[in-house]
């Protein structure tokens, strides 16, 4: 493998068969609880609460409330360093490896439509956290629209349904990472990252400053770049400027990632990538 990906490398499996019938709910059922324990055998037709004080979670990992932190400088990205606990974390992974994604040396998988129940799962979580997380708004921090309470997606986006009809999960062996890039347009805004495994740095970098410098070497200065540190279980949330006017990268180079002073080591890192195809112009 190209230890760069770009976003036109992609492997592409079959769709999963859809589980509309008693078995498949009770897979369903069955995968749910292994991907998140028990807690999942809850009601799924509770809606999710938006409004009101934010609550604890019922997911049984014992964990804090989920807090969200805008990122400043890149308008419409957002982290929640704590989504996923440690339990949570090493449940996705042993879904991914049965879904045998990563076998036959393939190091992305990307599925559409029908997406596996765990993946569904996540997407609920993802809407969860996005609706009862707590909101921190640094300074330096600008909002999509100052009228809005801050929330790490605006509600046109967060109400779609589904919110993700699209997943890319990929692994990275140490010293591989991906190239800068603005998500294809084929799909809506509203970009989920989860990150498994190795902590790295993706760094973002403004899409106009490629083009006025397009003839020259397209290395930016460093110092223009926004670092983000993606621990494992960190899920990132990216609209409108952050999704269309940003692009994004890790450079996992040898020596390329550092945070607080010091490299990071490197090993294996997942992530899966939740997105929403646009409808297609017909
Ligand atoms: O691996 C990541 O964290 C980012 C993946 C990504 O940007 C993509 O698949 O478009
Ligand atoms: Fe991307």
């Amino acid at each position: 493998m190209q230890p760069y990906k770009s976003t036109s490398e992609i492997h592409i499996k079959g769709a999963a068969a859809g589980d509309d019938d008693d078995d498949g709910e009770l897979r369903r059922r069955a995968a749910l609880r292994e991907a998140f324990g028990d807690s999942s055998e809850s009601d799924p037709d509770e809606p999710a609460v938006c409004a009101g004080p934010p609550r604890s979670r019922g997911a049984g990992a014992g964990r804090e409330q989920w807090r969200w932190e805008a990122v400043a400088g890149v308008r419409g990205l957002w982290l929640c360093a704590a989504f996923l606990s440690a339990d949570e974390q090493s449940r996705l992974l042993t879904a991914i490896r049965r879904e045998g994604w990563f076998c036959d040396a393939q190091n992305q998988a990307m599925r559409f439509g029908d997406l596996p129940s765990w993946i569904i799962e996540l997407s609920s979580l993802i809407h969860e956290a996005i609706c009862v997380g707590d909101v921190n708004v640094g300074s330096g921090v600008e909002l999509e629209n100052e009228d809005e309470d801050a929330c790490p997606l605006p509600s046109d986006l967060l109400w779609r349904e589904p919110l993700f009809d699209q997943l890319i999960a990929n692994r990275y062996e140490p010293g591989e990472g991906i190239c800068a890039h603005v998500d294809l347009m084929r799909f809506d805004d509203g970009i989920a990252i989860v990150s498994l495994e190795s902590p790295c740095v993706m760094h973002f970098s403004r899409t106009e400053q490629e083009v006025a410098v397009c003839d020259a070497p397209k290395t930016q200065d460093e110092s223009t770049k926004i670092p983000v540190y993606l621990n494992p279980g960190s899920l990132v949330v990216m609209s409108g400027d952050a999704r269309y006017l940003w692009k994004h990268e890790i450079n996992r180079k040898p020596g390329a990632q550092h945070w607080g002073g010091r490299e990071l080591e490197q090993q294996i890192r997942t992530s899966i990538t939740l997105r929403k195809l646009l409808a297609s112009p017909n």
